[in-house]
């Protein structure tokens, strides 16, 4: 297994460019079930989660094909509409795939994806969504075995609480069932919006576009089309936080400020310069950090996917801090790594207090998931002396050529191979 070796302690200067974004690559790729066409995919992120949904999808019979780098051409009928258990394990997301397989052929056999390391994870309300469309659904084996007998249909469907996967399976299965469906309490998140448009652009009826509630109208057929991915929001402030524990300056090419939501005012208020340029974001710190509360909420609330790497970021900060995690119930594994490295942060429930040091030293640690390895590699940065970081698959499931992209702004950070 590979790990990375970082020599903290030198501030970040320069252009850092933003990959297209993990998990709206994700769902739009899954998108591609929903037509025979060609589906073009630009600006797709080179990352393991990404080749894992190409086998997915290869296997349910897709013709995956990478014309260039950063471009992915989908397209061909489905020839089979079992999602095996040995792709789903690696990656949750394959979930998506059960909507449009669904409305498309009337079967799908998915894999349960069971929990992961920050939480249960159920996915009820995927289910009871597309029952109340229509669906027949039973557990078998640890598969979910779904048909839809006479096809989906419209249904009005008020979810209890937001859910970014349910939105997303329910709006692919509605774009082709009978009839409107409308999603209340639809998440809102920018790769909800990011699928919405590429939907559209296959002939899709989807209005309400960036609100909580989507109306969409199913359409007999969808056809092919040509779409860009969004930047990465989760490693534009990832970046942002990389930049500000190190004390240095750097833009961030491509980013789209405004799809990070509530994260970058938090970083604001914590001390970092935060700055939209034409073509991105400028982020730098000359002064020192301040403890500053955060609570995970959904968009466009501060992202749970940016807890961990701004929990490392008070670790250094002056003062104390509480960051309460409101969305999965298990995703602190990166504090007793931090501590390691000499954080001082204790978990009481879903919040953790965070009391600054003025800094951190290197460690060997393990990395435990896509973003907890990332607040290892800021702490590495930050900290005196050598950090060994292992378990870096986690962090190839969702950061692109990130030794790369950090050395090339001064980090000393390598990837010693297996
Ligand atoms: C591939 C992808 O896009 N992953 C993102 C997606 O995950 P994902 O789509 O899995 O996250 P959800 O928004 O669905 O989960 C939110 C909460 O709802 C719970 N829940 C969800 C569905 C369900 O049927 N029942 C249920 O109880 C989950 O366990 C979790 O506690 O949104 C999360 C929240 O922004 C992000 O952290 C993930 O990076
Ligand atoms: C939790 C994440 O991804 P996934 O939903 O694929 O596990 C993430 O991107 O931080």
């Amino acid at each position: 297994m590979d790990r990375i070796r970082i020599v903290g302690g030198r501030p970040l200067e320069g252009t850092i460019d933003i990959s297209g974004a993990k998990n709206a690559a994700l769902i739009l790729m899954a998108a591609g079930l929903l037509t025979d066409d060609r589906l073009i995919l630009a600006n797709v992120p080179d990352l393991a989660d990404v080749t894992t949904m190409s086998q997915l999808l290869a296997q349910h019979g897709i013709a995956v094909e990478r014309p260039s780098a950063r471009t992915l051409s989908l397209g061909g009928a489905i020839t089979n509409t079992e999602a095996p258990y040995d792709i789903v394990r690696k990656m949750r997301a394959s979930i998506l795939v059960l909507g449009p397989l669904l409305t498309r052929t009337r079967e799908a056999r998915v894999s349960l994806p069971g929990g992961c390391a920050i939480g249960t994870r159920p996915v009820d309300l995927h289910l009871k969504g597309l029952e109340a469309m229509g669906a027949e659904i039973r557990l078998d084996a640890g598969y979910i075995d779904a048909t839809a007998p006479h096809g989906l249909h419209g249904a009005t469907i008020t979810f209890p609480f937001v859910s970014v996967g349910a939105t997303e399976n329910l709006m692919l299965a509605a774009s082709l069932a009978e009839g409107e469906t409308i999603l209340i309490n639809a998440a809102r998140e920018p790769e909800i919006t990011d699928l919405a448009t590429c939907l559209i652009a296959m002939g899709a009826d989807i209005t309400g576009l960036g609100t909580d509630r989507l109306t969409i109208v199913g359409v007999k057929s969808l056809h092919g089309a040509t779409h860009s991915i969004i930047p990465d929001r989760i490693e534009t402030g990832t970046y942002a936080c990389a930049a500000a524990i190190t004390g240095g300056a750097v833009t961030l090419r491509g980013a789209r400020p405004n799809d990070l939501g509530a994260v970058l005012a938090t970083m604001a208020q914590a001390g970092v310069d935060v700055t939209e340029t034409p073509g991105g974001l400028h982020v730098s710190r000359r002064n020192g950090l301040h403890g500053t509360d955060a609570m995970t909420e959904p968009f466009p609330g501060f992202a749970t996917d940016m807890q961990a790497q701004f929990m490392t970021l008070m670790a250094v900060a002056e003062g104390a801090s509480m960051i309460t995690e409101s969305i999965f119930e298990n995703r602190f594994m990166h504090v007793p790594e931090l501590n390691r490295m000499g954080a001082r942060i204790n978990v009481h429930g879903s919040s953790a207090i965070v009391r600054g040091v003025p800094t951190l030293a290197g460690a060997p640690v393990m990395a435990t998931d896509l973003r907890a390895s990332f607040s290892l590699v800021l702490a590495g940065l930050a900290a005196r002396g050598e950090t060994i970081i292992n378990r870096v698959y986690h962090l190839d499931r969702g950061y692109e050529a990130v030794e790369h992209k950090l050395a090339a702004c001064g980090a000393q950070i390598e990837r010693l191979a297996a």
